[in-house]
């Protein structure tokens, strides 16, 4: 449904998702994370049974890891998470796991290799919505985590011990965090350059919607508008009589002498002085458009043919105080004649336009100036 206001411009498209599908995508992500280290703690508690590590600290390990998510969870469902800068709490979320499955190398015994490959999972999760700073500082205390894990299985680990493999563990997470890092820096780069892309189309979108929409002299809604809004409103008093409709062609007076004797740029001066003059007389549920030439179209819904006839008066008269001002002071008075219409039932839009036509056409014949109701 075209705008139908007098001032307004035609409005943008939508720039962005709603809240709710925000929303919906934040905990979609969020359930996929947690499928993810629901994995994860059935893996480490099946392998730390099977290598007889301690039960206490395995499940206490299980217990806050899976405490946490859930508080993730509820954080998310209730909405708690939006008085937060990143309402999906991704940052909070990937340090949590970090943390989680870094300890997880205590319980891990021989399979224990394959933990930076998991964390790394993680990591790369932030790579898509966090800064490169952010990433790297993550990822660094990913890696912190996991050399006080190490340590700390390398110091109760019993005599001999051979810290080669572990150490080799601890250098190939170092190199792979730091290459995710890294890559997240090209990421947010792309990223950045895309939202700037389609802030820059939404722009442009938005720009060409008004264009399309506005007689490019005046800035009034053009006549392709006006038909589409006419049609519509045409479309409803058929359905609904009520509240009335009411239509005026209006017509500048003797406008082909204004344009011969001070010519066509002054004459397109007073145009706009009048579209001006319109904008700011009128309602703002009423339309004003031009309609080609000197000829405007205004559609008052809403309005019956007193209320139309006295807002055409309204204006007839804030034209006739507003003369044109011109180059070495002068003024350049104008005037309008307009023939005015309402809707009755019946009519088709072409049956409303020809009368408005006829009756602007006894406008002219009585000596202009004037507003003539048929
Ligand atoms: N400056 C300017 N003139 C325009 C524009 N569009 C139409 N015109 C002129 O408007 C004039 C209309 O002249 P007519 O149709 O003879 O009407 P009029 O002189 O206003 O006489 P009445 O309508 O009978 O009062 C013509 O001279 C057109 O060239 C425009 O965008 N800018």
């Amino acid at each position: 449904m075209p705008d139908a206001s007098t001032s307004t411009v035609a409005p943008a498209p939508a720039a962005g998702r709603s809240a709710a599908a925000a929303q919906r995508l934040r905990v979609g992500q969020f359930l996929l994370a947690s499928v993810l280290m629901g994995a994860h703690v059935v893996f480490v508690i099946s392998i730390g049974t099977w290598t007889e590590v301690p039960a206490v600290p395995l499940w206490s390990w299980a217990a806050v890891t899976v405490a946490t998510y859930v508080a993730f969870y509820v954080a998310l469902r209730s909405g708690w998470s939006e008085r937060l800068r990143d309402p999906s709490m991704t940052q909070h979320q990937v340090v949590a796991s970090l943390v989680f499955a870094g300890v997880s190398y205590l319980f891990l015994g021989p399979v224990r290799g394959l933990l930076p490959g998991a964390m790394l999972v993680v990591v790369c999760f932030g790579m898509f919505k966090l800064r490169v700073r952010t990433v790297l500082g993550v990822a660094l205390l990913g890696w912190l985590v996991l050399a006080a894990a190490v340590g700390l299985h390398l110091a109760l680990a019993p005599p001999p011990v051979d810290p080669t493999l572990d150490l080799a563990h601890l250098f190939a997470a170092f190199v792979m965090f730091m290459a995710v890092g890294l890559l997240a820096g090209r990421l947010s780069r792309i990223r950045a350059r895309l939202t700037a892309q389609r802030e820059q189309l939404n722009e442009a979108l938005a720009r060409i919607e008004a264009l399309a929409h506005r007689d490019a002299l005046t800035g009034l809604f053009n006549r392709r508008f006006a038909d589409e809004v006419l049609l519509q409103a045409v479309q409803r008093q058929r359905r609904q009589p009520h509240p009335p409709l009411c239509v005026a062609i209006v017509d500048l007076d003797h406008f082909k002498r204004v344009n011969d004797r001070h010519g066509h740029a002054v004459g397109d001066a007073v145009l706009c002085a009048f579209a001006k003059v319109g904008l700011a007389t009128l309602r703002n549920t009423d339309t004003l458009a031009r309609w080609g030439g000197e000829e405007f179209l205004l559609i008052l819904q809403a309005s019956d043919l007193m209320a139309a006839e006295l807002a055409l008066e309204r204006l007839r008269t804030a034209v006739a105080a507003q003369p044109l001002a011109l180059d070495g002071g002068d003024t350049l008075p104008y005037a309008f004649s307009a023939g005015l219409t309402a809707w009755r039932p019946g009519d088709a839009l072409a049956h409303l336009l020809e009368r408005a036509d006829r009756a602007l056409y006894q406008a002219k014949a009585e000596g202009r100036n004037r507003v003539v109701t048929l």
